[in-house]
């Protein structure tokens, strides 16, 4: 039976709701996402991980070791890595070498888009066309990134290799969209200052891989709708976290510990994310984005009573309740992270209308109606900061 249906609010759209009490820790549903990429920058890096599933190929320790540059890292605990087998037991494609996880992955890739995409010997060839597109993409886009050319792209494929266009396009049509000047918002989200003339640009690297004009299954693909599609990536794209070390990390919290050894790890733990902020920047546990059908249906609030996690490390999304739930109560991640939720009223607003695009009238704010609307002077502070991070933060 199913413990959620959708139903429609005036004030937000479609939403999910509970038909059945729900206890915290229960998993309300599990998704596959209709498509999924890593992003770019991670594969540049060299971050291993499946091609079609997004499982990490590489175990938390190599992991760690190769964004903080520090080979001496030996990390204890080793049965809390997820990843314990080694990567000469997976598949590559015959033709371009791109990693699987399983033959079964490899199959549903070329099932679904990787005949029409695969690069054969080409995919080292920086002037392909393809190539020439995501590296544009890489130089607007730099770490950690919140969205991944490759959706659009795996997407074309798709349409490229549909049995069924209709029922394909009908799955892209259910996602949420937006006004054209909310979608002006999101592009400059996305890209930047420049975002107009960088989305001309992307355009033309589409129109050199793909040919849309030329092509009927592609013929949705023109400038605005490669504008719709992208706006429809930015509201509704979903992190995907699966790097083996943040899960390494995550099990090992969940260990009973006697307190000397719990204390070690904890030092342990703090001082690697501090090297990898050092080397690499703000550690983002997300390997890359997907579109989930159901999961984007789930709206935001600032006291969430569930949050996606990735419990099998790929890109099977298990919505998981964080607390008791009631029948008729509203199911709701929180697009902000933890500390954005500790905030004030007026702070969680002015960052969800920046970064998302809506007046939140979430339980919590609407209680908190009466708050005054100036942050505190250390709030302010903290506000000009977060202005100039704002691109660094993650769905
Ligand atoms: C990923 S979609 C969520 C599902 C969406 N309501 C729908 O109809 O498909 C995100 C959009 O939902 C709306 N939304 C989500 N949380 C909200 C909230 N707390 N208050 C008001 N609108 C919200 C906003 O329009 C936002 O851009």
């Amino acid at each position: 039976m199913s413990l959620v249906e959708v139903r429609t609010t005036s004030q937000k759209g479609r939403g999910l709701y509970a038909t059945a009490p729900i206890k915290e820790g229960t998993v309300l549903f599990e998704e596959t996402p209709l498509v999924s990429a890593q992003f770019s920058w991670n594969y540049t890096y060299g971050y291993l991980a499946c091609e079609y599933c997004l499982k990490p190929l590489e175990t938390a320790e190599t992991n760690v070791r190769r964004l903080t540059n520090d080979y001496s890292i030996s990390l204890p605990y080793r049965e809390c890595c997820p990843i314990q087998e080694q990567l000469g037991g997976h598949t590559k494609c015959p033709d371009c070498r791109e990693v699987y996880c399983s033959d079964e992955c490899l199959q549903n890739a070329v099932k679904l888009y990787h005949r029409a995409l695969c690069l054969g010997a080409e995919k080292g060839n920086a002037e392909h066309p393809t190539n020439a597109l995501v590296e544009f993409w890489k130089k607007t886009h730099y770490p950690p990134e919140t969205s991944s050319i490759q959706l659009v792209v795996k997407i074309i494929g798709m349409f490229k290799q549909s049995d069924d266009l209709a029922a394909l396009r009908a799955k892209f049509d259910d996602f949420v969209s937006q006004t054209m000047n909310e979608d002006l918002m999101i592009f400059h989200k996305m890209l930047g200052e420049n975002f107009s003339q960088q989305i001309d640009e992307l355009y033309e690297l589409i129109s050199r891989a793909f040919d849309p004009a030329g092509e009927e299954r592609l013929q949705w693909l023109t400038l605005s709708g490669f504008r719709s599609l992208l706006a429809l990536i930015g509201t509704n794209g979903q992190g995907i976290g699966t790097s083996s070390f943040a899960d390494w990390v995550r099990n090992v919290s969940e260990l009973d510990l006697p307190d000397n050894q719990r204390e070690s790890v904890d030092i342990l733990i703090d001082n690697l994310y501090n090297k990898l902020d050092e080397v690499v920047g703000s550690f983002l546990n997300n390997e890359g984005s997907a579109l989930y059908s159901y999961q984007s249906k789930v709206n935001h609030s600032c006291a969430p009573n569930v949050e996606c996690r990735f419990p099998n490390s790929n890109n099977v999304l298990a919505l998981t309740a964080t607390r008791d739930i009631k029948v008729g109560e509203e199911i709701c991640i929180s697009y902000l992270d933890e500390c954005a939720l500790e905030r004030s009223r007026h702070s969680r607003q002015k960052m969800l209308s920046e970064n998302y695009l809506f007046q939140c009238q979430c339980e919590k704010c609407e209680n908190q109606i009466n708050d005054p609307d100036e942050t505190s002077e250390d709030e302010d502070d903290e506000d000009e900061d977060e202005d100039n991070d704002m691109d660094d933060d993650s769905d």
